[in-house]
């Protein structure tokens, strides 16, 4: 688990950027930050492992104070994907994966062979893997952000905007990787968007913030459908504009939901149906 215990992160020059932040990021979870530019997000990710260093307040990770240590240890014991990947240029595809295993000392053998693994892991094809970066589409890109990110085994993931950069059809498929990955590896993932559908797939837990990281609410995605906090959260999530408003349409084969814009979603059954089924 992740605590943030009254968090602050004031940058030189006067802006705050999280003001008295608290709370808590289960173990085995993806919880995603949400909001709209400038909330703080990025301040927030940033903490976890001390590239940006709160002005006030702590953070614990699985009850340790994680200011007590080294920075780089921590850093190098928490996978990190940003927007566009940030992969080095003149590394390839395989070095850029191993490039955490190979500063803990793994021989370049045994980094490779864990990298070509990884690629397989995140549905990257082995062939590419001595190709450069430029040499990639994004989505291959953010894919060997994601295999790199796992390279040192983490139990924490932190994903900025990892799927920003890319067109609509990678972003659901990278999206659907994702859930995937998460089902079969169970980590710790704070995930940070500014896309509320995004985040209502992605998150157990779904943290709707604005200015100076002010918490608006926090739940599942049901609770916050079922029951946003406010007016500004159910405008925030489309609620107020119907965009979440299924209807009931009757069909010579029974009731199905349909969305907005006419498209079927689903067909509604009896829960007795269902434990029949
Ligand atoms: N290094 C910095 N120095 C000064 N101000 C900064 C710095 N980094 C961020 N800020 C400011 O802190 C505030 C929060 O920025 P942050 O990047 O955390 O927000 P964000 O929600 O991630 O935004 P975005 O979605 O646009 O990336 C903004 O007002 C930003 O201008």
């Amino acid at each position: 688990m992740i605590e943030f215990d009254a968090v602050s992160k004031s940058y030189p020059g006067g802006t705050t950027a999280v003001s008295d932040f608290s709370l808590e990021v289960p173990a085995h979870r993806t919880t995603v930050f949400v909001g709209s530019s400038g909330c703080g997000k990025t301040t927030l990710l940033r903490m976890v492992n001390r590239m940006v260093e709160p002005s006030a307040g702590s953070i614990r990770i699985d009850g340790q104070d994680i200011g007590s240590g080294s920075p780089v240890q921590l850093r190098r014991s928490i996978g990190y994907v940003m927007q566009n990947a940030g992969l080095l240029p003149h590394f390839t595809v395989a070095e850029n994966i191993a490039t955490v295993p190979r500063l803990k000392g793994t021989s370049r053998g045994k980094a490779r062979h864990r990298a070509l693994e990884l690629m397989a892991t995140v549905g990257l094809d082995s062939g590419l893997a001595d190709r450069y970066p430029h040499q990639l589409s994004g989505g291959q890109q953010q894919r060997v952000g994601v295999a790199r990110a796992l390279a040192p085994e983490p139990n924490i993931l932190l994903m900025d905007e990892p799927f920003g950069a890319v067109d609509p059809i990678v972003r659901t498929e990278l999206q659907q990787e994702l859930l995937r990955l998460q089902r079969e590896l169970g980590k710790t993932i704070i995930f940070v968007t500014h896309d509320i559908d995004e985040a209502f797939l992605l998150g157990d837990q779904v943290v709707i913030l604005s200015e100076q990281a002010r918490k608006l609410q926090v739940g599942t995605p049901s609770q916050i459908i079922e029951s946003p906090a406010n007016d500004f959260v159910a405008s925030f999530i489309g609620a107020e504009r119907g965009q979440r408003a299924l209807r009931l349409k009757q069909t010579p084969t029974g009731t199905v939901l349909v969305d907005p814009q006419g498209r079927t979603q689903g067909r509604l059954i009896d829960e007795n149906d269902l434990d029949r089924a």
